[in-house]
């Protein structure tokens, strides 16, 4: 089953050593069950601290994060996260690195159903016959692929990305955006992304938030959602190339940079 996640009013500052530093600013937008958001804004805007937050590994100053209707208080098996560095732990196989949630979040699954599970995933993502390998014996586009199967091994509800492709050359970056696709037809979550590449977000996001330089508003928000398309063709196409410039409009005018954005009409 998946969650809505509704961020309600959130408002978030850090204490440092000189002080509160304003992070969120009364940030305040849906994400239907099932969907896919992106999220985009400057670098240093937030956007990892909004990540923490559905995760329940921070609590906002103000406002809520709800899952479902409920208010997030501390994190919930229900959601998986994946980031830029996969983390694999080297001791064990890749088998048991995906098994591994499976051993953690209480389940009635034998070691058995485990390996299964681990199994249909890994060949989900085209890693059949790795599953002995270690983590170093693969390249960084299969790492990051055994690391989305380990994210959602337990079948969260919700998935949370930061950054997870940053690492990867275009041509890798582009294939695991497939394995994206073809994991959600097979496996539905409600899926928040964090990202850099706003083709990204256009071909994977059905919704794409822009944040407004720190503290981070919500500046723009965009249906990006291409029909159901999952080709890469669909990224040259019109509609597409015009989000695009929407999106890098949007990006300059969050960076303090609206004559660019401007003069670039
Ligand atoms: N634990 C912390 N304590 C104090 N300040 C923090 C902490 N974590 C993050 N920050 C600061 O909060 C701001 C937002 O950080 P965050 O990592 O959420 O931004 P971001 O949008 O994800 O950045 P990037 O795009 O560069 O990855 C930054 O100025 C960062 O230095």
């Amino acid at each position: 089953m998946t969650q809505t996640i509704e961020i309600s009013g959130v408002t978030h500052a850090y204490d440092t050593a000189s002080g509160k530093l304003p992070v969120l600013d009364n940030l305040d937008f849906i994400v239907p069950s099932a969907s896919f958001c992106a999220v985009v804004g400057p670098s240093g805007c937030g956007k990892s601290t909004l990540t923490k937050l559905v995760a329940g590994l921070l609590i906002p100053d103000q406002g809520k994060v709800l899952l479902d209707g409920r208010a997030v208080k501390g994190p919930r098996s229900t959601v998986g996260m994946a980031f830029q560095n996969p983390v694999l732990l080297e001791w064990r196989t890749i088998l048991d690195n995906v098994i591994l949630p499976l051993e953690i979040v209480p389940n009635k699954l034998t070691r058995s159903q485990k390996e299964d599970r681990a199994r249909e995933l890994l060949s989900l993502v085209g890693l059949e016959g790795f599953e002995t390998k270690r983590p170093s014996e693969l390249s960084g586009g299969m790492r990051q692929r055994a690391s989305l199967c380990r994210a959602i091994a337990h079948k969260p509800d919700i998935l949370i990305m930061d950054e997870p492709f940053g690492a990867l050359d275009a041509f890798t970056r582009e294939d695991l955006w497939q394995t994206m696709h073809r994991l959600r037809a097979e496996e539905p979550f409600t899926c928040m992304l964090i990202t850099h590449d706003l083709r990204e977000s256009i071909y994977l996001a059905d919704q794409t938030i822009v944040l407004s330089d720190r503290p981070a508003r919500v500046q723009h928000t965009m249906d990006t959602s291409m029909n159901g398309r999952t080709d890469l063709d669909v990224l040259y196409e019109q509609e597409a190339v015009e989000m695009l410039h929407v999106l890098r409009d949007q990006i300059k005018i969050a960076q303090g940079r609206a004559e660019d954005a401007q003069a670039a009409q």
